[in-house]
Parts: C-alpha cells; structure tokens; sequence
C-alpha cells in the first residue's frame, strides 16, 4: 500500500504549484526539464534559473509566436531563445500581449530548431490547464529527479502526464439536493467533482425527465460576466435563464452548469482577451493572440454527467454546432436541436456575428 499520489494527483500538484510560481520537474525519456510559469515566475527564481547557467528557452504557442513573427520550428509550438539581459519585463512582453499595440516590435525573437520540444509542449498544456497565459520557461536539466528532490520540486513524468491530460478526468456526483427556482419550483442541483482537482461542474435537474425519452438539455459555460453581472457583451445570461425557463414551462430538463469560463480559458485570460478586444480584435482573434485557440473546452465533460445521470439523449438548446458533434462522439445522441436566440444587444452584436462567421453558429 501506498500513500504516494498517483499521476492525476501530480498533475494537480504541478498545476497548483505553477500557479504560485513554484517551478516543476518534468521528466521525459532520458532528459529532463526545469520548468516555470511565465506568467507568476517572480525576479528571485528568474535569477536562481540564471545562476544554473545552460540556456533556457520561453516555450510560447504556435498562435502567439505568429503575433510575435517568431519561427515555429515545432510545429504547434515555439521555443525563444532567453536573451542574457531578458528580465521579467520581456517575459512579461511576450507571455502577455496587452502591450503588443503600444510595442509592436517585441524582436527579433531567435527560436530553437534543434531537440526536441516534447518536454516544452508538455509544459503548455500544464499552463493552460492550470488557466494561467501559455507561456513557460524551460531549462533542460541534467539530472531531473536529483534536482527536484533537492529542491523538493514536483517531479512530473511527461508522457504519462500527457496521456492523462489527453483522457480528460473522470467525475464523480458528489450530492444533489432540492433547489426551488424561480423557473421551476421542481429543481434539483447536482454536484460532480473531477479526480484531478479542477473545478467542479453542477446539474440542474428541472422536474422528472423520463431517461428513456430525448431530455430537453443544454451545455451552459460558466460566464462570470454574462451571468451573475449581466454583461451586455455576451449573451449567456439571456440565454441561462432562457433555457432555465424553457425547461420549466415543459416541466422537464437538464442544464449542465460547467465551470468552463471563457471557452475555457478561466476568467483572468477571459479579461485579458476583452482589453484585447478593446483595443478592436474580435473574441477569436483576441483568443490566438494570448495563445489560445478559440475554444478550449473539453465537451466531453458534459457527455460524461449526462450518462452518469442516465441520459442517452437530448434536444439541445445551442446553435453552436460543435456541441453537437461533440455530444454525439461522445455517446449521447442529439435528436432534435432547439435553438436559443435571446439576449442580442447593440454591445454584443459584433461578438455575436463573429461567433457565426467563425465558429460556425447558426444564426
Ligand atoms: N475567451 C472568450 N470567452 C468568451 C467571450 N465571450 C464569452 N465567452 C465565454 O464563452 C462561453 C459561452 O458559452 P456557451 O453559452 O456555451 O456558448 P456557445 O459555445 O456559443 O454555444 P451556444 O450558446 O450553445 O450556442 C462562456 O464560457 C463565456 O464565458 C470572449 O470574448 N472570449
Ligand atoms: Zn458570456
């Protein structure tokens, strides 16, 4: 028996550590490497990483290296070359874009063609997941679990970690309880909690609906802005309370409350992408030039607590066609898509037509 945590474990540890700025030790086969959030890295672990000499790397997306004009040699990815003088500033400058405007010329960024960046692509996806800018420093170390053990780092297998980021984690229901609503006197909240330490994801059972007949359902994600402050840029919470009232009249439904703010991105990258905005790129262009692609949710989180609910099929309220593809890859069948047109207001209309011309909605 043994109380050591198990690889969903360390990489809930990995993330919550990069949040601090804690770095983390990721190992792949038969190399290793220091690695460090752009984003909380602060000026003392900046010059400790110096005083190891070697040459670090800031590991970017291949969306935010085409904003910088960097070369991609990997692919989806970009490592720059650290400057001997680039402090915390220049960083800063090319992990975050808000100042790409008012500074456009943030080079000429060298990248690295040679190695592999297996260990680098690694690391990004641990940024992401942990909802921080995807951008990470990376130094490659000689002796990986000596060095994390010394300095009581994380140490993190790469391969196994990807695999296990790739499979997405498992939920288990945590309680449900009686919610009368303003929708419905019938409701009842569920909570479903993730293995790996994420947010939770909540469902709003709206009556009795019959498992044997197409549930009228939706997939909401969460929007801080939208929902709970009444945002006039987005149309989330028209379309919440909606959709909560459609299911109440029909006495029937299942609104999936994920906690996926942002498209994923988590709320702080989601104000970053509105400043962006701000200064006149639209949501999916604002998207790639923090690195991000347009939409970073894992649908299959939804498909998941429906059939954990006993739910085979839906009329999903969406007009985004993604989630229906991805709900019927996923093992729920979609027999009837009910469209969900409220909330258009003159602040979100440019958002809204962006979202049809881009991403596919249906209008
Ligand atoms: N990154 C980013 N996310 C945004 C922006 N505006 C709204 N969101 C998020 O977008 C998500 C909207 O989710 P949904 O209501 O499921 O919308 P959808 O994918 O357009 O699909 P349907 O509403 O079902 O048609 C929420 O997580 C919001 O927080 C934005 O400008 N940028
Ligand atoms: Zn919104």
């Amino acid at each position: 028996m043994s109380f050591a945590p198990d690889i969903t474990e360390l990489l809930a540890r990995a993330r919550a550590d990069l949040r601090m700025g804690v770095p983390v030790v990721l190992t792949g086969e038969g190399n290793a490497a220091l690695i460090l959030a752009a984003e909380t890295v602060d000026a003392a672990r900046l010059a400790a990483l110096r005083e190891m000499g070697g040459k670090p790397v800031l590991a970017i997306t291949a969306r935010r290296a085409e904003t910088l004009k960097a070369r991609a040699y990997d692919g989806d990815l970009a490592r720059v070359l650290l400057p001997s003088d680039a402090g915390l500033a220049w960083i800063e400058a090319l992990a975050d874009p808000a100042d790409d405007l008012r500074v456009p010329m943030k080079g000429p960024l060298a990248t690295a063609r040679e190695g592999s960046a297996a260990l680098h692509r690694v690391a990004l996806q641990l940024t992401k997941t942990a909802r921080l800018l995807p951008a990470c420093l990376v130094l490659d170390l000689a002796q990986g679990a000596r060095f994390a053990r010394e300095h009581d780092l994380t140490l993190l297998p790469a391969e196994p970690a990807q695999k296990t980021m790739a499979a997405g984690s498992e939920l288990h229901p945590v309680v449900a309880a009686r919610l009368p609503m303003a929708a419905s006197e019938a409701g009842r909240l569920h909570v479903f909690r993730p293995e790996d330490g994420a947010e939770e994801h909540y469902a709003i059972e709206i009556g009795r609906p019959d498992r044997n007949a197409p549930v009228l359902a939706r997939l909401h994600s969460a929007c801080f802005t939208g929902d709970v402050l009444g945002s006039l840029k987005c149309d989330c919470g028209p379309q919440l309370h909606a959709a909560l009232g459609q299911m109440g009249a029909e006495g029937a439904g299942v609104l999936l409350y994920l906690n996926q703010e942002g498209r994923g991105i988590g709320l702080a990258n989601k104000m970053r992408a509105y400043s962006l905005q701000d200064q006149g790129f639209d949501t999916v262009e604002a998207n790639h030039r923090l690195g991000f692609e347009d939409d970073e949710r894992d649908f299959r989180i939804g498909a998941s607590i429906l059939k954990q609910m006993g739910f085979a099929s839906v009329r999903l309220l969406t007009n985004n066609p993604r989630k229906i593809e991805m709900m019927e890859s996923h093992g729920i069948a979609v027999a009837e898509r009910v469209p969900l047109k409220v909330g258009e207001t003159a602040f979100n209309r440019a958002y809204l037509a962006t979202k049809a011309a881009k991403s596919g909605h249906l209008l």
